[in-house]
């Protein structure tokens, strides 16, 4: 059975409709990305998934129910990162996750998920006291305290510097392959997304318009990988499908002569327009 099962799923906000039939699956263990420009409908969707907002039409199963009938079994097994954890800010980082972790069947002991999210020096601190990046590690522990079978992470490194951004990436990395979790994440960040998820959804203006690996959805934009070369001081770029047939071919001609050769793969930022731009073109 999969994590998250959506078929037909729309949204309509007063005259407006925002989701348009939005069809996916994710499979237990899967880890995947929602891509997408503002508006996209990210945030509807991870919200109907999350059993918070209620859908227009369409069918969504998630952990193998409906998320806008299940009960509270259902909801200790779904792990949230919200945008922010803004309250609770008099409450010490043991004594909140030690109070949410009482709600769960098979919690985190709270001091091994303390050390798990690297926040063993603040355990005692007031929440409010925390930096932006040790908050952010804390909404994490609150995500996970109840061990959920799927986790969603809604912009999970919004406003992070680079080196925040990169511990957390490790955090849920660590977390995944040592929990075997499911997690659907939102994001705007490309990098983000090749670096956490093994698979990709791109959603515009509420249609889903690309849906695999990296690899597979760069494969789609033909021809996108570029060989560079010098040759006799002069620089040379050739777009091919086959870069290792293409250097083959230009070594066998040139040999030796051949400086600063390059092979540049089509990058998930390529793919990522070229797919919203076609998208937006039709
Ligand atoms: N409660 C609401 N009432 C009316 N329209 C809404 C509501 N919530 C969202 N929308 C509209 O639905 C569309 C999709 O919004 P959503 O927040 O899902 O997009 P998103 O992809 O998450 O965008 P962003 O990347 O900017 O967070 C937008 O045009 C937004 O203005």
């Amino acid at each position: 059975m999969s994590a998250i099962a959506v078929a037909g799923l729309r949204m309509r906000y007063g005259e407006r409709d925002v989701l348009h039939d939005v069809t996916f699956q994710v499979e237990p263990g899967e880890v995947v990305a929602l891509l997408g420009p503002n508006g996209a409908g990210k945030t509807t969707t991870i919200e109907i998934l999350e059993g918070f907002r209620a859908r227009s039409a369409g069918r969504v199963s998630v952990l193998g129910e409906d998320p806008g009938r299940a009960g509270e079994q259902w909801r200790a097994r779904v792990g949230v990162v919200l945008q922010s954890w803004r309250d609770h800010g008099k409450w010490r980082v043991r004594e909140l996750l030690a109070q949410l972790a009482a709600y769960y069947p098979d919690p985190w002991d709270p001091d091994d998920l303390i050390a798990a999210v690297g926040l063993t020096p603040q355990a005692d601190q007031k929440v409010r006291t925390l930096s932006g990046g040790q908050r952010r590690r804390l909404d994490v522990a609150i995500g996970i305290v109840g061990r959920p079978g799927l986790l969603f992470l809604d912009e999970p490194t919004a406003g992070f510097d680079p080196s925040a951004r990169r511990d957390f990436h490790d955090l849920v990395r660590e977390f995944v392959a040592t929990s075997g979790c499911t997690v659907l994440l939102t994001t705007h960040d490309l990098d983000e997304a090749e670096r956490l998820a093994g698979r990709i959804l791109i959603l515009d203006g509420g249609r889903i318009v690309g849906d695999g690996t990296p690899v597979s959805l760069a494969q789609l934009v033909a021809g996108d990988d570029e060989v560079r070369w010098s040759l006799g001081g002069e620089r040379f770029a050739r777009p091919t499908g086959h870069p290792a047939r293409f250097v083959h071919d230009l070594y066998r001609e040139h040999g030796d002569e051949i400086r600063d050769l390059e092979v540049h793969r089509s990058s998930l930022e390529n793919t990522y327009h070229a797919l919203v731009r076609s998208a937006e073109a039709s």
